[in-house]
């Protein structure tokens, strides 16, 4: 990944302080043409201030911005080869969805044959050509969504930026324009940055997901990689469903993680764990029941039938664990023998 790319983003050492705190801490990103990254992380990590200061609404304190190569730490927002969505899409009530897609391109006064051919091409590429003449007031909010993103894509930016775009849409339209946004990213080819909370929005959109912590990347990496090797512990609790357990760990060919009760339970799968005292991470996929066998004795203490799985929460020495269930075994009796398929360590704080 070079700067030389089109349409490439880089970050290097943006810092950028608000309110006599630093908000943004000397973050280092880089993005490929063509990319979509996802920043995740918690309410108030930095994301959105990150956002607007690659989209020119924030000026750094120091550290320098360039897309396609060309540094843009201080270009204006308008003279940007970015175009932001916003949560509330902000479109003009009044206007039909054609005039409210075409307005960018009347302020650039572009000739008007091609503003209609680009905004009817742009309509046509997420799907709501049969909705030129209607007001925003008259459409879906999904469909709403696609037109700001329509509004945004007909300026033929280099770098697309969404804020929280779906977070006023209700949970199943939330899954549906999701994918709609991923499928309209990859057929326009267009780099783009998607900031959300939402890990499982992240997991489901993204090339590649940057995990922000406290204005810094806690994790750069594909979904898979987030999600099996979580680096942080940080990143281990705020992806997906994770059972942490200060254990001591015994490593070699027959490995255990001892609970501090002194149950060990076996750990039959995985990397090989580093031994002594650690911080163990298991996802509730990766515990093992069975009504027979080698495991540490367990017992099912709740048992919350989730559709295609159910969840189970397995009593172990004096430690609960979370398991997920796909398997949606009926088990004749709450006594169980738990394994664990697979963990990961990180440096424990009882060392
Ligand atoms: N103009 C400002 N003055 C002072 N503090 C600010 C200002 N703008 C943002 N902040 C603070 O910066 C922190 C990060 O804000 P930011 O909007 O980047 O977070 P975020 O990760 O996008 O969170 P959210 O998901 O809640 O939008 C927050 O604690 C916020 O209160």
């Amino acid at each position: 990944m070079t700067s030389k790319n089109p349409n490439n983003l880089r970050l290097s050492g943006v810092t950028k302080s608000l309110g006599g705190r630093e908000i943004v801490s000397a973050l280092d990103l880089d993005i490929a043409a063509g990319e979509l990254i996802c920043l995740l992380g918690p309410s108030g990590c930095g994301k959105t201030t990150t956002l607007r200061m690659i989209g020119g609404f924030l000026s750094p304190d120091s550290g320098v911005i360039s897309i396609s190569g060309t540094d843009h730490t201080r270009t204006p927002a308008e003279r940007r080869p970015t175009a932001m969505v916003f949560q509330n899409y902000a479109l003009w009530p009044h206007m039909t969805v054609f005039d409210n897609v075409a307005y960018g391109l009347k302020v650039r006064k572009t000739k008007k044959s091609d503003i209609t051919r680009r905004v009817e091409e742009v309509l046509e590429l997420v799907g709501l050509s049969h909705h030129l003449r209607s007001r925003p007031g008259q459409i879906s909010g999904g469909e709403q969504q696609r037109v700001a993103l329509a509004r945004a894509l007909v300026l033929e930016p280099s770098l697309l930026l969404l804020d929280e775009p779906l977070s006023n849409l209700d949970a199943k339209l939330r899954v549906r324009v999701r994918e709609e946004i991923r499928e309209i990213q990859k057929r326009s080819g267009i780099t783009t940055v998607f900031v959300t909370h939402d890990q499982e929005e992240a997991l489901s959109l993204a090339d590649r997901i940057a995990v922000m912590n406290n204005g810094k990347i806690e994790q750069l990496g594909v979904p898979d990689e987030i999600y099996r090797n979580p680096a942080t512990p940080f990143v281990a609790r705020f992806v997906g469903t994770m059972n942490l357990v200060d254990a001591f760990v015994h490593g070699g060919d027959v490995q255990s993680i001892e609970l501090p009760s002194g149950v060990h339970v076996p750990v039959t799968g995985g990397e090989r764990l580093p031994g002594g005292m650690s911080l163990v991470a298991i996802r509730p996929e990766d515990v093992q029941l069975a009504a027979v066998g080698a495991g540490a004795p367990g017992t099912i203490v709740r048992d919350i039938p989730l559709g295609h799985y159910r969840e189970l929460i397995v009593r172990v020495g004096d430690q609960e664990l979370r398991v997920f269930d796909s398997a949606l075994r009926r088990w004749a009796s709450n006594d169980v023998f738990v394994t664990i398929s697979r963990a990961s360590t990180f440096a424990s704080a009882n060392q």
